[in-house]
């Protein structure tokens, strides 16, 4: 048989993917804590902004916010959204206005398979110590085995409520299809209860504060690891052949913490899961999955608020001066055991 033009650059980006894959994994995980500590010394922009008053403001309330009290880091983007750290908001300030404006947040997690043993009782409950405590929360628990959710006692005002899915067959099609099960769910039920939403990996643990001060429209993570790398080294996707490729962005975010307004998690979530059926039409699968995806979105429709590394960190990093609090911390990866079919 012939070798076309298609066939080849077919094969050169499934080479690109077997490569590129491992050789990120062993940089993130195997470059030597020396390297990782050097790594947070590569100084980060700063914010020019003089004052809060002169950001986008998704509430008055983040005219509060302090952009000067962390000189060590970026406080806020280049189309002048906050980029949150410890110490430049009060929470009380933020806790009561959204008490006073009736905020309600949703909560998506997914537990599909042996990640609902693994990891799902120390999300919750962990959950109910530091997320949003004080104002109305519905979890919405997405798994293929309802009878096995632990059952947490939840504190007044929150609820849980659990939604039954099909295991795919492979992790990555669980990771992506997420954002199908999300949209349908906000235009179902969270669009008549909540105000705002979060949808977050299971594999976490909240250990600090995670309250009002992260909500906004739309809301998204810097990666921990790479957040004080240069741009080129950010794990775009680059094959032209998916709707996930991209040659540049501002930031790497990390695609297990997104959120906003139910109607920009709506809009998001769609277009993800489009971009993500038309690579299977077209055969192809992003590098990073739904995560992708979730940055080629974030560079054509800037979120409106930006949570620092504080509010997902890896303690495999080591010490980082900036991080100056863990309000969730990853759990252990046991992906050769939980990841198997
Ligand atoms: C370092 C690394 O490898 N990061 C990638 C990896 O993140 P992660 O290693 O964090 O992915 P993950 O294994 O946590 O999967 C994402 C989430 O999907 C849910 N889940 C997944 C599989 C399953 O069998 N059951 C289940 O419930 C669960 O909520 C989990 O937290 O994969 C993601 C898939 O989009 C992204 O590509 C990330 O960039
Ligand atoms: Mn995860």
């Amino acid at each position: 048989m012939p070798v076309t033009l298609g066939h080849l650059q077919r094969m050169k980006s499934v080479l690109k993917c077997v490569l590129f894959v491992p050789i990120t994994l062993c940089a993130i995980y195997l470059i030597p804590p020396s390297v990782k500590l050097f790594i947070g010394f590569i100084p980060m922009e700063k914010c020019h902004l003089e004052s809060a008053k002169m950001l986008n403001l998704d509430s008055s309330v983040d005219a509060s916010l302090n952009l000067q009290s962390r000189p060590d880091v970026l406080t806020c983007t280049y189309w002048k959204a906050p980029i949150i750290w410890e110490g430049m908001f009060d929470p009380r300030l933020y806790d009561e206005m959204h008490k006073m404006r009736g905020s309600s947040v949703a909560l998506t997690v997914f537990a599909v398979g042996r990640y609902l043993d693994a990891y799902l009782h120390t999300f919750l409950n962990s959950s109910e110590q530091h997320f949003m405590v004080g104002l109305p929360v519905t979890y919405y628990v997405f798994t293929d085995m309802p009878e096995k959710v632990p059952n947490i006692k939840l504190s007044p005002l929150r609820s849980m409520k659990v939604i039954k899915v099909e295991k795919n067959f492979r992790w990555q099609d669980v990771s992506m299809m997420r954002m199908k099960s999300i949209s349908d769910v906000i235009e179902s039920d969270i669009r008549h209860h909540c105000t705002h939403l979060f949808c977050f990996d299971v594999d976490q643990v909240f250990t600090g504060r995670f309250g009002s001060e992260a909500l906004g429209d739309s809301v998204a993570l810097l990666h921990a690891h790479y957040y004080r790398l240069p741009k080129h080294l950010y794990t775009y996707d680059r094959n032209p052949n998916s709707k996930a490729y991209m040659e540049t962005g501002d930031f790497y975010y990390h695609a297990a913490i997104f959120g906003g307004s139910w109607k920009n998690v709506k809009a998001l979530t769609e277009a993800c899961y489009q971009g993500i059926m038309e690579d299977k039409q077209n055969n192809v699968e992003a590098l990073w999955h739904d995560e992708s995806h979730l940055n080629k979105y974030m560079v054509l429709h800037k979120p409106s608020k930006v949570l620092s590394p504080e509010y997902c960190w890896d303690t495999s990093i080591g010490f980082r001066s900036d991080i100056q609090v863990t309000r969730l911390l990853w759990a252990p990866k046991y992906y050769d055991t939980l990841r198997t079919p």
